[in-house]
């Protein structure tokens, strides 16, 4: 067995293991990387840059089909499912180098390519290595949560690991779970020509401000998906190519494929964690506002952590684990300016407080203010009118953005630029918008928060009749 010793060791090169390994080698720590699978993780490999993939090209499929509302004739896409996998692992192809082993050891990364657990409070054995580092983070990650639903086990069945691997179309595609992974899978099956039932056992995008939600859902139902909410999959039996699914309330429904997507479990299984005296939570490591685990030496990040399970939350963790490992500074992860985004269209996208938080939270005190894509001239040039801004306001500043519509995930980065850094309602209004931008729509919503205080305002008007008066 070979014994090193390194500054930081982290564990998992996904999203934040390899934004802290990046990092902390580039400020000139010794730093060790362990992977036990892919390079890249998730985020690269079955997560979000696949799902995006197939997203753009069911998108295409769904422009042909509707073209002729711009004076184009429309057509029925011939669609090589097969084909559309290709584009996907080919995207993913061009990406792999930028996480590649070879690019971290080009940064000065210690990468090991074995599964590592803890045999003491700061070491981890990797394969014939045992590594003692003065820091640790834990990155490992999550997996799809398999429910024990009767059945599930003797059906073929997918989940966003072996989806990408399937190279014949689904005729028709059941999905238990209407959550992102689940709703984003199912609008781009259905765009490319599947059959597609979601069963949800309580509301379908049910994390997102329901508003947005009843918007989206009205317009996937349009697009010919069914959406059966409060359907809970109580038992699964069928073979290849007729699956059947059971409600709880008994009612069947039959299927050529079954997609799981009914949420994450945080990958701690095979760490020993107990060995270093770290403790877990239901839903991942436990953790502090610092990131740290029981075991002050050792941080989790990212979905192991368990909080909030996206790719930017992973990277922004990973900033706050290296100010503290390499500088020693008390950084703390905060959670009030962390955006999220659901790439169905239209696109769902939400940062801060929802409007029903923000009323919890504001009271009284809150202003909500919102405008519509209809009212903007190039959502009306591209005919993509349906979706609104809506920002909650707090003291003059926004405390919550939300956002239905086209690119909303592009606009929402505005309001996650504002909420991180404290701006005012008045900057928005100072700025001056492109015209004609969907932008604008952000300039437009804090148009509408003044605009009751300057029109509706009796001492405004009394001012302007008494300058007008002696104005020369
Ligand atoms: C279908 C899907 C779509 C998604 N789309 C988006 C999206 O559009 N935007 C977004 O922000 N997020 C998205 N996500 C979420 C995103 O993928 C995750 O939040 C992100 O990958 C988390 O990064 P991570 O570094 O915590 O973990 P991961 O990326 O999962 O990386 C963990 C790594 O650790 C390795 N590992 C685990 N245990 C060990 C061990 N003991 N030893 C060594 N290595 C180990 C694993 O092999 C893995 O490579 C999506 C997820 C899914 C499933
Ligand atoms: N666009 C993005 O950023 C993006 C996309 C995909 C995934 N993700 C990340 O991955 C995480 C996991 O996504 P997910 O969609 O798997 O999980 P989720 O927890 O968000 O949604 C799972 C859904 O499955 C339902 N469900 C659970 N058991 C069920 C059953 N037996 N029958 C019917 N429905 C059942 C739940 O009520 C829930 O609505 C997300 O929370 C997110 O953090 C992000």
């Amino acid at each position: 067995m070979n014994s090193i010793k390194t500054d930081l060791l982290v564990i998992g090169a996904g999203s934040g293991g390899l934004s802290v390994a990046a990092g902390a080698a580039q400020m000139g720590a010794d730093v060790t990387l362990l992977e036990r699978h892919k390079m890249g993780g998730d985020c690269l490999n079955y997560g979000c840059v696949p799902s995006k993939a197939i997203i753009k090209a069911g998108k295409i499929a769904h422009e042909m089909r509707h073209a002729a509302t711009y004076g184009i004739g429309s057509a029925e896409p011939e669609i090589d499912y097969a084909a559309v996998k290709d584009h996907v692992h080919g995207v993913i192809a061009n990406i792999a180098p930028h996480d590649s082993q070879e690019r971290f050891e080009g940064f000065g990364v210690r990468v090991i390519r074995e599964n590592g657990r803890f045999v003491s409070e700061d070491t981890v054995e990797a394969g014939d290595t045992r590594i003692t580092a003065r820091r640790i983070v834990i990155a490992t990650g999550s997996s799809p949560f398999v429910p024990p639903i009767p059945g599930l086990e003797e059906v073929p069945y997918l989940t966003n690991e072996s989806l990408w691997d399937l190279r014949e179309k689904p005729a028709h595609l059941i999905v238990i779970g209407g959550g992102p992974i689940g709703m984003e899978m199912a609008q781009a099956h259905r765009r490319l020509g599947s059959e597609v039932t979601v069963l949800e056992g309580e509301k379908a995008l049910g994390k997102d401000d329901s508003e947005l939600a009843a918007i989206a859902l009205e317009r996937l139902r349009g697009e010919g998906l069914v959406i059966e909410e409060n359907t809970k999959a109580a038992k699964v039996r069928g073979a290849a190519g007729a699956i059947e699914v059971e409600a709880e309330d008994g009612r069947v429904f039959k299927g050529s494929h079954l997609l799981v997507a009914v949420g994450r479990r945080a990958n701690t299984d095979g760490l020993d964690l107990e060995t270093a005296g770290i403790k877990t939570t239901r839903t991942g490591v436990k953790v502090d506002d610092r990131l740290r685990t029981t075991n002050k030496r050792v941080y989790a990040i990212g979905d192991a952590a368990g909080g909030l399970q996206f790719t930017h939350v992973a990277g922004y963790h990973a900033g706050v684990v290296v100010q503290s490992a390499l500088f020693g500074l008390p950084a703390k992860a905060k959670t009030a300016h962390l955006p999220w985004v659901t790439y169905i269209e239209p696109e769902l996208a939400q940062v801060g407080l929802t409007e029903a938080q923000a009323r919890k939270r504001h009271g009284p005190k809150l202003d909500v203010v919102r405008f519509d894509y209809d009212g903007n001239d190039r959502a009306q040039a591209e005919r993509l009118t349906d979706g609104f801004v809506k920002v909650m306001v707090s003291g003059g500043k926004p405390v919550g953005a939300s956002i239905v519509g086209h690119q909303a995930g592009e606009h929402i980065n505005f309001w996650a630029f504002a909420i991180a850094n404290g701006v005012k309602m008045k900057a928005v209004t100072n700025m001056v918008s492109p015209y004609p931008t969907y932008g604008e729509l952000n300039k437009r919503v804090a148009g509408a928060y003044f605009s009751p205080k300057l029109f509706d305002s009796s001492a405004v008007k009394r001012v302007v009749r008494l300058v007008q008066r002696y104005l020369p």
